[in-house]
Order: C-alpha cells, then sequence, then structure tokens
C-alpha cells in the first residue's frame, strides 16, 4: 500500500463546469434559480429545483442522460484509474451533491475508485430528487467563516487527517479549483501536497496566503496536466514515504509560474508512466 490518500474536489476538478449550473442550464431553470438566490440559501434552493424538475414531468431518468453529458477532460478518468492502480486511496470532498457526483463517476466507469465521498447527501424519493445541506446549519453553525454554512471542508480534512493517523497513512495530495477548497489547504501538513488549479480561485488565494500553506504546492491547468502532475507527485510521495531518513528539502512551486516544463519533471518509473 502506497499510505497515500488523494482527495479530489468534484466540480471545475473532476468535471469541467459546476454540476448544479450544469444541470440547471440543460434544464432551462437558471434564470429562475438566480431570482430566488438573494432570498434562499443553495442548497434548499437547488432542492426546489428539483421539486420545480419534478412537478414539470422531468423524470430522475432525465436528470441522469444530463449528467452522463457533463463536460470531462478525456484524461481525467484515466488519471483517477492510475492513481487507484498504484493503491493510492482515493476521496472526494465536494459542495455538490452525492447523487450527481455518483451518476456522473458511474458513467466513466470510476465510482468504485474512491472509498469514500463526502458531499451533500440527496435521495430520490417517488421519482423527485432530494437534496440536503452537508452540515445542518439551522441546528447549528460549524463556526468557519472561510466556508459556505453547508460545507466546511476544513473540518472535513481534519477528520480524514485524524483517521489517517490512526491508520498509518503519511501523506494527502489534495486537488481543488475553489474557495471551498482554501480552508482544508490551509488544513496541510509539510509533508502533504497541494494541486491547485491554475486561473481559479484557490489558485489565487494560495499565491497571496503562500506563507499560511505548509504543504509542496503543483499547480496544473487542464486534465492533461492533472493527470501528469499528479502522478509526479504520486511518485515522489511514494519515493519520500519509502525512505526513512528522508531530509529532502521542502520545494514551494508557485502555481502562478506556469505549467511545470515537462523536462524538469523526473522521469517516471514504468509504472508509473502515463498510458498512451
Ligand atoms: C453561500 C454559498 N454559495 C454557493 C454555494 C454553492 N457552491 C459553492 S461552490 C459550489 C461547487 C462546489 O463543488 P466542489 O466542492 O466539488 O467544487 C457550489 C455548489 C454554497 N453552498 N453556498
Ligand atoms: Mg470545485
Amino acid at each position: 500500500m502506497a499510505g497515500i490518500v488523494v482527495i479530489f474536489d468534484f466540480d471545475s476538478t473532476i468535471i469541467e463546469c459546476d454540476s448544479d449550473n450544469w444541470v440547471l442550464d440543460e434544464t432551462g431553470l437558471t434564470e429562475k434559480f438566480y431570482q430566488l438566490l438573494p432570498s434562499m440559501a443553495w442548497n434548499p434552493l437547488m432542492d426546489k429545483m428539483m421539486n420545480e424538475l419534478h412537478s414539470q414531468g422531468k423524470t430522475i431518468q432525465d436528470i441522469v442522460e444530463i449528467l452522463n453529458r457533463t463536460p470531462m477532460h478525456p484524461r481525467t478518468v484515466p488519471a483517477i484509474e492510475a492513481a487507484y492502480s498504484l493503491g493510492c486511496h482515493l476521496k472526494i470532498v465536494s459542495d455538490a451533491n452525492i447523487f450527481f457526483i455518483e451518476t456522473i463517476l458511474k458513467h466513466h466507469g470510476v465510482w468504485n475508485c474512491f472509498s469514500e465521498v463526502i458531499a451533500n447527501p440527496s435521495h430520490v424519493n417517488e421519482g423527485r430528487l432530494n437534496i440536503c445541506p452537508y452540515h445542518d446549519y439551522l441546528k447549528s453553525s460549524h463556526g468557519c467563516n472561510l466556508c459556505p454554512p453547508n460545507m466546511c471542508k476544513g473540518l472535513v480534512i481534519e477528520r480524514i487527517q485524524n483517521s489517517l493517523a490512526a491508520a498509518g497513512k503519511k501523506k494527502i495530495i489534495y486537488l481543488g479549483d475553489g474557495n471551498g477548497d482554501f480552508c482544508p489547504s490551509l488544513r496541510l501538513k509539510d509533508s502533504d501536497y497541494l494541486m491547485p488549479r491554475k486561473d481559479f480561485p484557490l489558485c489565487d488565494l494560495v499565491s497571496k496566503n503562500s506563507n499560511k500553506i505548509k504543504a509542496e504546492v503543483h499547480g496544473w491547468r487542464d486534465g492533461k496536466e492533472l493527470e501528469h502532475v499528479l502522478l509526479h507527485v504520486i511518485n515522489k510521495a511514494i519515493g519520500e514515504g519509502s525512505n526513512i531518513n528522508n531530509s529532502t528539502q521542502k520545494v514551494s512551486v508557485d502555481c502562478k509560474m506556469g505549467p511545470i516544463p515537462i523536462d524538469t519533471l523526473q522521469p517516471l518509473p514504468k509504472a508509473l508512466s502515463v498510458p498512451q
């Protein structure tokens, strides 16, 4: 076992859009949604939109067909499969909902690669999709002012970190794009890796607060770079894990620096090489 946990954000990390916005756009509900957003929180409003679809006679199968067409970079699935094959534990921590995530990942045949998906709960009841907040903010606040009221990804990461320590796993690689990925990024340790998507809000936050980030930072721009950089980082993490007296100096790579030139990456051992 590699002892490495790879944590993926979902929207704009695994897929090329926000899943809620994709479904709203494809069902013609975007205008209505944004008319109501000033007076309602995101999760209950998304739940209301699912009710609206049901009233219009749209079935769960109609929603599944829309989700199956969600834009995704062609190298993202191979990257997930490669990380899984190398023995990494894969998890998703997302402010999207479980139904959308499960449907999309099953369609691409990678649902079983993930040992845990932490997202807003959702279930089908009498042909209608119900969506609930992950954190019940009406009962109590999670208390973090960096995160939306329904989910503090930092608290989720803290729980994962505690369970990893108990299971003897060593390193986290965290991939994300959004403002909600900044709080968990602050929790990563100096033995962990952070992979922010370039030209997305997380990358900006990381650049402006680099003194607060302990993890080694490796940016990526698209699915092709995600694949290449992720396999490079896994390779590095495996190498460090096998060297007990490892004293490698921490190198922080500014995610604004542009793509990592291919010739500066260590050659991948055969087992890690990217499938053509
Ligand atoms: C106050 C507030 N505004 C907006 C949202 C909704 N929201 C924010 S980021 C995002 C995509 C997250 O998916 P991922 O974490 O996979 O990138 C969603 C659905 C919210 N929950 N609260
Ligand atoms: Mg995201």
